[in-house]
């Protein structure tokens, strides 16, 4: 394809030194990314607090940080790097804009003076494969000048209306792409939708039953719908088609946790592996939806068990059970397995 490096070369280092792409995205635990503004002090203040309370945490360098404070933000960035130990947990930042003036100050001390504590550098607004392939060649040179043994991943949020039309060639643009996450407060202002809310429904996304033929003044049922549906299954499908993670994004209405809980676990079970943090509060909220329950769990292995060697039809509870259901079972354990690694609560509570 026109544009696309030909697949000889695609897992070749861009640049002389420079660490060679990883041909599998590491799967760990990444139930929540948690959002912290570095340029708050306070804030900085409570990350060794937060460190072992999150499976990913995330400095934000871009929206949410104003323009006055984008330097304080980034040599914020590179303190948290310099000065915690991770441990287990994953330590991610979002530069700002392809197009802004912060962003390649943001790529370089990203990379040469917290290169060695980052997991992965969150792009937004990317618009198609040509956004990652300026950050792919960048991070590389950048990469062999830090002496980095191990490739920045990438993950980009899809959040224009171009980058969702082009979201298949975005995830396969570069072998760094490790996931994509939805952006629902830029992709609704690009795609000029009429919601002014943070991620999450709309009580005027809706639809209403038919009128009652014996009694047509009677009250009609509404349903609400999920504004976000269509855009994260085509997220899904594209990442999974490409080997990396899908995540839902924020959820803007910090006190409404239950309705946070619900736009969460329709993610969960579409097929995303987790969702952002704003707020202390989510955190728990997102542990508690991207891990698996542990009736599912228990259920998940009795139709293991029940199946044998995995193949044929039986009925379990008076429900079939063939080939195809016994895949979806070790979905979940596959997913609590590598949970109960990292919890030892959640290890107990599944009992594997
Ligand atoms: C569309 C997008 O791009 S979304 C991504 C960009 N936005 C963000 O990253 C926002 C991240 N979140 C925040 O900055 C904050 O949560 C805010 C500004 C929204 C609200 O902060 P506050 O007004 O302080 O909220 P609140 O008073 O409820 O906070 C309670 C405590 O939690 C702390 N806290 C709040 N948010 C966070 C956070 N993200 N990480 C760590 N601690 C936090 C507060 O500092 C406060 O601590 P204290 O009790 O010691 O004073
Ligand atoms: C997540 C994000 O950046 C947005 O919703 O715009
Ligand atoms: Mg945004």
């Amino acid at each position: 394809m026109i544009g696309m490096r030909p697949p000889k070369d695609f897992f070749r280092p861009l640049a002389v030194g420079a660490p060679e792409p990883l041909r599998e995205i590491p799967v760990r635990p990444s139930r929540m990314i948690h959002f912290f503004p570095p340029s708050v002090d306070k804030m900085v203040a409570k990350v060794p607090d937060i460190i072992p309370t999150v499976d990913v945490l995330l400095a934000n360098l871009e929206d949410g940080v104003p323009a006055t404070d984008k330097d304080a933000a980034r040599a914020g960035m590179v303190r948290v790097a310099q000065d915690n130990d991770f441990g287990e947990t994953q330590f991610w930042t979002r530069i700002n804009s392809l197009d802004s003036p912060w962003c390649l100050d943001d790529l370089t001390a990203a990379v040469l003076e917290a290169g060695e504590a980052l997991d992965v550098i969150m792009v937004p607004k990317v618009e198609g494969p040509e956004d990652i392939h300026y950050v792919d060649r960048l991070l590389a040179q950048l990469e062999a000048k830090a002496g980095l043994d191990t490739p920045l991943q990438v993950h980009a949020i899809l959040e224009t209306a171009r980058g969702v039309a082009n979201v298949e060639e975005i995830c396969g643009a570069s072998p760094r792409m490790q996931g994509l996450s939805l952006g629902p407060a830029d992709l609704a202002a690009n795609r000029r939708m009429k919601t002014t809310r943070v991620g999450g429904g709309h009580p005027g996304y809706l639809v209403r039953s038919d009128p009652d033929a014996d009694n047509p003044e009677a009250a009609r049922a509404t349903f609400q719908q999920d504004l976000w549906h269509y855009t994260i299954a085509r997220m899904v499908d594209a990442c999974v088609t490409h080997g990396i993670l899908p995540f839902y994004g924020p959820f803007g209405d910090i006190k409404d946790t239950q309705a946070c809980e619900d736009q969460f676990r329709n993610a969960y079970l579409l097929g995303c592996v987790g969702a952002w943090s704003l707020h202390p509060v989510q955190i728990g909220i997102a542990k508690t939806v991207f891990s698996p329950d542990p009736a599912d769990v228990a259920h998940a292995k009795r139709v293991v068990d029940a199946m044998g060697d995995g193949t044929g039809a039986i009925m379990l509870d008076g429900k079939m059970e063939d080939d195809a259901s016994v895949k979806q079972c070790r979905v979940v354990l596959e997913l609590a397995r590598e949970l109960s690694a990292r919890d030892p609560e959640l290890a107990e509570a599944y009992d594997l």
